[in-house]
């Protein structure tokens, strides 16, 4: 379903340099996939993500959504940032429909229904009318994913969702990400820092190498369906989660002996 063929971005700093932010990257993304990307910081994840929404082009090479080229936003593509960044004086449902009005689509009863249902799959009934200072941080980001999912896109493109929250709620998010998946199957892309959550959620884990992000490796995640969190005892959580940390702190303990010389 999305095909990324050879993507290479580069950035101009203000200092006139040039960032060398991702580097021949390929990958297939097949639908109803759940992909996540792993890597150290600056490694180009979030720019992946972003080329792969259209909101920035790359600079050699191409995307593809269905056989299409990405060369700007599309409809079947939803985002989630790390940040809820719902609008702070409209309702939480206010905010939900804000897309349909962005896109000057008319707000029907059945995208209120759709709203509210999606409110009440992560159990935000009764929140509909309240502000977002009104709500926890945990339950802003929830209102984020509903905003997101409103016109039900086939591709949901996660960028580290869950990184602003307590642990205990980002627990809680995963879970309901996984119920989600389940009742409305969609593509995701899932940016994380976290090895364990990419384990948990993923059906393969892309593994980025330091800048220039490169794909160092792809992790195949053999758990069943539905998974839980009981499922990090399992040897197999434990192997791939192991592999990950040494392709993530291998390279990066490489770098640092071969710059001391
Ligand atoms: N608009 C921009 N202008 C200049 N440089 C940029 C821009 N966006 C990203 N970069 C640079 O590209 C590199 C990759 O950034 P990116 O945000 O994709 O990394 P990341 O892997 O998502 O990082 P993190 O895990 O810290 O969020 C970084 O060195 C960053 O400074």
């Amino acid at each position: 379903m999305i095909r990324i063929d050879n993507v290479s971005r580069l950035f101009h700093s203000r200092d006139g340099g040039i960032v060398h932010a991702l580097a021949e990257v390929d990958l297939e993304i097949r639908d109803h996939e759940f992909v996540s990307i792993v890597g150290p910081s600056g490694c180009g994840k979030s720019t992946l993500l972003r080329l792969v929404s259209g909101l920035l082009p790359p600079s050699s090479g191409s995307i593809a959504i269905d056989g299409r080229t990405v060369d700007g936003p599309r409809e079947e593509t939803g985002f989630v940032f790390q940040s809820p960044t719902l609008l702070p004086w409209a309702t939480i449902e206010e905010n939900l429909l804000f897309p349909l009005r962005m896109l000057r689509r008319p707000v029907t009863p059945a995208a209120q229904r759709t709203a509210r249902e999606l409110l009440a799959l992560v159990g935000l009934t009764g929140f509909e009318r309240r502000m977002p200072s009104e709500l926890s941080g945990g339950m802003q980001q929830r209102a984020a994913i509903c905003r997101a999912l409103m016109h039900d896109p086939g591709i949901l493109l996660m960028d580290e969702p869950f990184g602003a929250l307590d642990a205990l709620t980002r627990e809680e998010m995963s879970l309901e990400l996984l119920r989600l998946c389940a009742e409305r199957p969609k593509t995701i892309l899932f940016v994380t820092h976290s090895i364990a959550e990419a384990v948990l959620l993923s059906d393969r884990v892309v593994v980025m190498s330091p800048r220039p992000g490169r794909i160092q490796e792809i992790i195949d995640v053999p758990l069943e369906r539905p998974r839980s969190f009981a499922m990090e005892g399992h040897h197999e959580f434990q192997d791939c989660a192991q592999r990950i940390r040494a392709l993530i702190f291998g390279s990066r303990d490489r770098d640092e002996l071969a710059r001391a010389g």
